[in-house]
């Protein structure tokens, strides 16, 4: 898996492959790996498959009772300390589990990275999963605060794209989320072998 998300003067981009593996067995190349918890916030799973799809619908139902129950919605904090407690409660148990949460907070977006060791943090850039390596190398390179928006969409699918051409582990179709702080919405998915295309025959003229 290659997971990313960023914050930029636009919002959030959010990018993911699609490639489930166990051990050198491909188990699927159509998993969604942006996950939508409700119309204002979005993750993005890598690990475990079966950790990552169950956790988060337990998040997403925690998010819908908090909604009932205060007649409003949750912030990203409150939601990303909910899952970072369940996490926490089940830490050294073996759950595998890397998230890239996003969404509006306050009146302005936020991003945070929480992992199965109990890591909960906020931040700009994050890169989560088995490819996440290659996907730094261009997300650094090319990220800054003031990107356009067309610029940060390329930003986020070229680095998937790298991620999924070296990582063995990541692959299928690259998908491209934008979340502003009145929600979120998919920018882009394209199979990654259209990609390779495109920017080989880039290098070729
Ligand atoms: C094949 C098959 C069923 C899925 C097995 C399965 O969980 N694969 C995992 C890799 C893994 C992780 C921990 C133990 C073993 C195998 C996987 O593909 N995770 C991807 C994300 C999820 C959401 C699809 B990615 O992180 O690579």
């Amino acid at each position: 898996t290659t997971t990313l998300g960023f914050i930029y003067q636009g919002g959030v981009v959010m990018a993911v492959d699609s490639r489930a593996t166990g051990g050198q067995y491909i188990g699927s190349q159509s998993v969604r790996k942006v996950v939508e918890i409700n119309d204002l916030l979005l993750g993005t799973l890598a690990g475990g498959a079966a950790d990552c799809t169950y956790w988060y619908r337990v998040l997403t139902s925690e998010c819908r009772l908090y909604e009932l129950r205060n007649k409003k919605k949750i912030s990203l904090a409150a939601a990303t300390k909910i899952m970072n407690n369940i996490i926490y409660s089940y830490k050294n148990s073996g759950l595998s589990m890397g998230m890239i949460l996003a969404g509006g907070d306050m009146n302005q977006v936020s991003l945070y990275y929480l992992d199965s060791d109990g890591t909960r943090t906020t931040g700009k850039v994050f890169s989560v999963g088995s490819g996440s390596i290659f996907a730094l190398g261009v997300l650094d390179s090319g990220y800054k605060w003031d990107l356009k928006d067309e610029d940060a969409y390329e930003l986020g699918r070229r680095s998937i794209y790298h991620a999924t051409h070296r990582d063995a582990y990541s692959g299928g179709t690259v998908r491209v989320y934008h979340v502003k702080k009145d929600g979120w919405n998919l920018i882009s998915e394209e199979d990654c072998l259209n990609l390779h295309r495109r920017y080989q025959a880039e290098k070729n003229n």
